[in-house]
């Protein structure tokens, strides 16, 4: 499980992460939104630890995630807006690449057989991923984390690009990492997804958490009128 404490991030004079408190549970999602600026990419960055936070603390099964980043990054797997792969590589070479700079052991028929669950079909399997969409890249990742058994998954605007096929498709693909106890956090603008996936939806304004809304008999216009309020406030 992540627990997020009293993280604080400034730039200059800029409280650009304000006091951030949240935990994410196994098997479980927390989709943050909020407008541009809100802090969003920055909470990300300080979770990876490409940033260091100036107080507070990111703990991931009980390990620090800034202090003690190595052990962490075996823990978790970061699916970028974009995924990038090696275009010349099938999925199944990338992906036991990626391993074997992971130091994670796989198998090639594991490997296919969770590229097919993720929904890469069989002709798809035996083409280079040079011609990959958006969607179907994000599938290698994610098997990929699920290969790795990833306890935490952090991604960064999955759905910015995806036609609402592919969306659908990437909603039902994070159910079933979801499904295996891993921990996800999303940072998004897509209030749908956000209501499709989360059992938790963050609000955040100026760096601050301002809602932490439980995904619970929720309706989209009920989330959409909430996350207008906390702007026009
Ligand atoms: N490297 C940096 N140097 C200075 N200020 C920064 C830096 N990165 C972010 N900021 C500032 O920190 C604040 C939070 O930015 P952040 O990128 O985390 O917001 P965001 O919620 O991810 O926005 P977006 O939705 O546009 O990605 C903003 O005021 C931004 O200008």
């Amino acid at each position: 499980m992540l627990e997020v404490s009293k993280l604080n991030k400034f730039y200059g004079q800029n409280h650009a992460v304000d006091d951030l408190n949240f935990t994410v549970a196994s098997g479980e999602i927390l989709c943050l939104l909020g407008a541009n600026g809100a802090g969003k990419t920055t909470t990300l960055n300080m979770l990876l630890g490409f940033i260091k936070p100036d107080s507070g603390h990111a703990v991931l099964d009980g390990v620090d995630m800034y202090h003690q980043r190595a052990d962490c990054r075996e823990q978790m797997m970061y699916i970028p807006e974009n995924v990038h792969l090696y275009p010349s590589f099938t999925a199944v070479e990338n992906i036991t690449y990626l391993a074997e700079l992971a130091g994670v052991k796989v198998i090639e028929s594991d490997i296919k057989d969770v590229l097919i669950r993720t929904g890469i079909t069989e002709t798809q399997l035996v083409r280079k991923v040079g011609g990959f969409s958006k969607g179907m890249r994000q599938k290698v990742a994610i098997a990929f984390a699920l290969l790795k058994h990833a306890k935490l998954v952090l991604m960064d605007e999955p759905t910015s690009g995806l036609d609402p096929v592919a969306t659908q498709e990437f909603i039902e693909v994070v159910k079933t990492i979801k499904e295996r106890g891993t921990a996800v956090l999303i940072v998004t603008h897509d209030l749908l997804c956000a209501h499709q996936l989360a059992d938790q939806i963050g609000i955040m304004s100026h760096g601050q958490l301002k809602q932490l809304i439980k995904n619970d008999g929720l309706t989209l216009p009920n989330l959409t009128e909430q996350y207008f309020n906390q702007f026009s406030a």
